[in-house]
């Protein structure tokens, strides 16, 4: 659905993004994460046309964006990071403006209605939206790229600056969307893109330095860089020991656990792997080994392994089937019936 390929961008002698190359799959709901200034806005505004490449291509259903960007366009619907919002309209007025500027051909009121309805603000229509609070502006905004049915939905930070009640709801409404849509996340919310997303894609200055499932990347570190062990022996020396191996970063004691034992976490440097050494030495001073085991990384660790460490993953891509629909108990809330003009947390 999505195809991008050696994607360079450049401001003055700074790349923003420098030969970044990614597919999405139909109905694949993909996390763009990465630290501030890693790329991601300069990525999305490329993939939407609203900015062009140095170097590179992005194809929409096959379609290139640069070449024929009103067909592609057509196929995309996007919410930016700042939601392009009139306050001086109603949500209704800008709707049916958006509805034009897209020239869309579907019944006009049908269509709205259907989009007002899934993102649940049919109760705020006539209201001007600077009196809406940021959930709902966020909704409206998610409304406005749903104008036109897009097949894909690419949505910058979606969540920022909405407390944790109003989180949760767009969180909901972009599985939901997932259904019927090929959604592209951008965030630096790690548990966000966990929550939400089935592969993720980590971009650090510029370069994207791992593509997979959590467990994939995970699995990918996990082996070769923290190992957890319980080992029979004098504390000191053990430490001592281990961190002599060659390879070994770091080794951190986890405290005793088991009598006459102390547990121990091995991180090592990247594509090294330690445990024959580590058999080979605790077998020559005696010290029985009396378990081992491969620490699972959160998405936290693998994240702050790839944005400060410099580690770079091979970039295995394999598209995981769509999500399973949310439960009907999972749909987001309906906003309030009183729309009165407090700023209460589930309020309009
Ligand atoms: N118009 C511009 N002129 C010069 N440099 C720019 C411009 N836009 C972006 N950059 C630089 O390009 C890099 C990538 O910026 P980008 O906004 O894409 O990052 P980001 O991952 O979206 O960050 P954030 O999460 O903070 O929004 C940054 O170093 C930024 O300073």
């Amino acid at each position: 659905m999505i195809e991008v390929s050696h994607l360079t961008k450049r401001y003055g002698e700074k790349y923003a993004v420098q030969d970044i190359s990614f597919d999405v799959k139909d109905g694949e709901i993909l996390g763009f994460l990465g630290p501030n200034g890693a790329g991601k806005s300069t990525t999305m505004n490329i993939l939407t046309g609203y900015l062009s490449s140095n170097e590179g291509t992005v194809k929409i259903d096959g379609v290139d964006v640069l070449e024929r960007p009103l067909e592609a366009k057509k196929n995309i619907g996007y919410l930016p990071e700042q939601p392009p919002l009139y306050p001086d309209m109603t949500v209704d007025e800008y709707l049916k403006f958006v509805f034009g500027l897209k020239q869309c051909k579907l019944g006009r009121e049908a269509h709205i209605n259907e989009i007002c309805g899934l993102v649940r603000i049919q109760n705020v229509r006539g209201r001007l939206i600077r009196n809406l609070s940021k959930g709902f502006k966020q909704r409206v905004g998610i409304a406005q790229a749903l104008i036109g049915n897009p097949d894909v939905l690419i949505l910058d930070e979606p969540t920022v600056g909405l407390d944790p009640k109003q989180i949760i709801e767009i969180r909901t409404l972009i599985k939901h969307l997932s259904r019927k849509h090929t959604v592209i996340l951008s965030s630096h919310i790690l548990p966000e893109v966990q929550s939400v997303c089935e592969r993720i894609i980590i971009i650090n200055q510029g370069q994207i330095v791992a593509n997979g499932t959590t467990s994939e990347l995970s699995s990918q570190l996990s082996s070769e860089h923290r190992l957890i062990a319980r080992i029979a022996g004098p504390e000191a020396d053990v430490r001592e020991a281990i961190s002599d191996l060659s390879g070994v970063r770091k080794c951190v004691s986890l405290g005793m656990h088991e009598t006459g034992s102390s547990d121990w976490q091995i991180e090592c440097e990247t594509g090294q792997d330690i445990r024959r050494a580590l058999f080979t030495i605790l077998s020559a001073k005696d010290w029985p080994l009396l378990a081992l085991d491969t620490g699972e990384l959160t998405l936290e660790d693998i994240f702050l392994r790839l944005t400060t460490d410099g580690a770079v993953l091979p970039q295995s891509k394999p598209a995981a089937p769509p999500a399973e629909p949310p439960a009907a108990d999972a749909e987001p809330t309906e906003p309030a019936e009183n729309a009165g003009e407090q700023e209460e947390d589930d309020n309009p």
